[in-house]
């Protein structure tokens, strides 16, 4: 019998898995709100202009192909962490914050939770409190890395938006020194954010608890249209003293998904500490993949080292958010005004980000699907860049007939 006569089929991924139905449909009203990659006003992947140039310059300094060091381009570390920390941060100024490039926001969660399931001082503190509901990936990649998974309380159902006071009580009553995931910006899949009192709090209570704050920021700027307003939890918790770890992706605000570029990052107490992190996150990459690839890095340091580049980006990553904010309004409307579909829909329009949860049941979802050739995520989670000016009617129609 052969070796793997014995392994099971598993469940095809809850978000991937969208996809591969989709793409099996042949409905010309096909529409596919399931993974998370913008889509311009004619539904096709955008590359962004300031990425074609930056490619141009590239292939003009006729770069090599050499292996990367083990923690990535070192200007790419560099200028990724000042995207996210600010010019004006003091650990970065100070040389504390150890970086290494990563494969994409994955990449550097699960770099981040094999190094903190190595080293975090706390050993029966290696718990990280996930939001509930989170991104689906999130469980596993912890879990995988050794670490326990819990959740704290973050969307309530009743208000379609955060359950603030359950999500205070969580963090509230969790193990002293706990690890707590928060999403920096554009939470996925709720769209849905705590406002800048509301970090304020929380970072008081990750305080008094001793709870170790990492963030994941995989939306930088493509959430507000602002890459500094976008990081103000994360700026903030480091202006207070947290010493944070950072997962960031350039997969969505750069739009570069397939050349998975990113960067994980700690703050620590000195130099001298940071490079001893720096040698021990070099030891936990070494053996896993060696060293990241070359190509999206450069990309990204190229718009980023290059002002006039820095500028044209920082337009284009402001003109998806836009165009994001603009679907939800047209949205909204199509469900109130064009069909007065029943309930209430105003959390299309407060939430934020690439992901509108649009309070669909499964079974309704499910229906879109296999009716109307609609395709989200069972939880009901909808990716806004799936929609645009010729499909928003079909789909608010869509739902209409689906709630009612
Ligand atoms: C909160 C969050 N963190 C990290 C990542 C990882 O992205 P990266 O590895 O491509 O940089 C995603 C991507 N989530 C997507 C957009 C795609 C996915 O599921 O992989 C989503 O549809 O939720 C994310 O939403």
């Amino acid at each position: 019998v052969s070796l793997w006569a014995n392994v099971p089929a598993g469940p095809p991924d809850p978000i991937l898995g969208v996809s591969e139905a989709f793409k099996a449909d042949p409905s010309p009203k096909k529409i596919n709100l399931g993974v998370g990659a913008y889509r311009d006003e004619n539904g096709k992947p955008y590359v962004l202009p300031s990425v074609k140039k930056a490619e141009t310059i590239l292939l003009a300094n006729k770069v090599n192909k050499e292996y990367a060091p083990i923690t990535g381009e070192p200007e790419f570390t560099k200028l990724a962490a000042r995207l996210a920390y600010g010019e004006a941060s003091t650990p970065l100024n100070e040389n504390r914050i150890a970086v290494t490039q990563s494969i994409s926001g994955t990449g550097a969660l699960r770099v981040g939770g094999a190094f903190i399931a190595r080293h975090y001082p706390r050993e029966n503190r290696r718990i990280i409190y996930l939001p509930k509901p989170s991104w689906g990936n999130h469980t596993p990649l912890f879990r995988d890395s050794g670490l326990e998974v819990r959740g704290y309380r973050y969307f309530d159902k009743d208000t379609v938006g955060l359950d603030f006071k359950g999500l205070k009580e969580d963090l509230k009553d969790a193990p002293e020194g706990s690890i707590v995931l928060l999403h920096a910006c554009a939470h996925n899949p709720t769209g849905i954010d705590p406002t800048p009192e509301q970090w304020k709090e929380i970072s008081e209570i990750v305080k008094e608890k001793e709870l170790f704050p990492f963030f994941d920021m995989a939306y930088q700027g493509f959430a507000s249209g602002s890459p500094d307003k976008d990081a103000f939890a994360v700026r903030h918790f480091v202006s207070e003293g947290h010493q944070i770890a950072l997962a960031q992706s350039f997969a969505k605000n750069m739009g570069l998904y397939g050349e998975r570029v990113g960067a994980f990052s700690l703050v620590t107490g000195s130099p001298e500490e940071r490079a001893k992190v720096d040698s021990q996150v070099k030891i936990v990459v070494r053996p896993m993949y060696s060293n990241p690839p070359i190509h999206g890095a450069r990309i990204v340091s190229t718009i980023l080292s290059t002002p006039d580049l820095h500028r044209q980006w920082e337009q284009e990553v402001k003109g998806m958010a836009d165009r994001i904010i603009s679907m939800r309004e047209k949205l909204y409307d199509a469900l109130t005004k064009d069909f007065a579909t029943p309930g209430e829909w105003g959390h299309i329009k407060s939430q934020i980000g690439m992901f509108s949860f649009t309070g669909l049941t499964q079974p309704q979802t499910k229906a879109l699907a296999e009716k109307a050739s609609i395709y989200m995520t069972a939880d009901g989670r909808i990716s806004m860049a799936g929609l645009n000016s010729s499909n928003v009617q079909y789909f608010a129609e869509s739902v209409h007939k689906a709630v009612t």
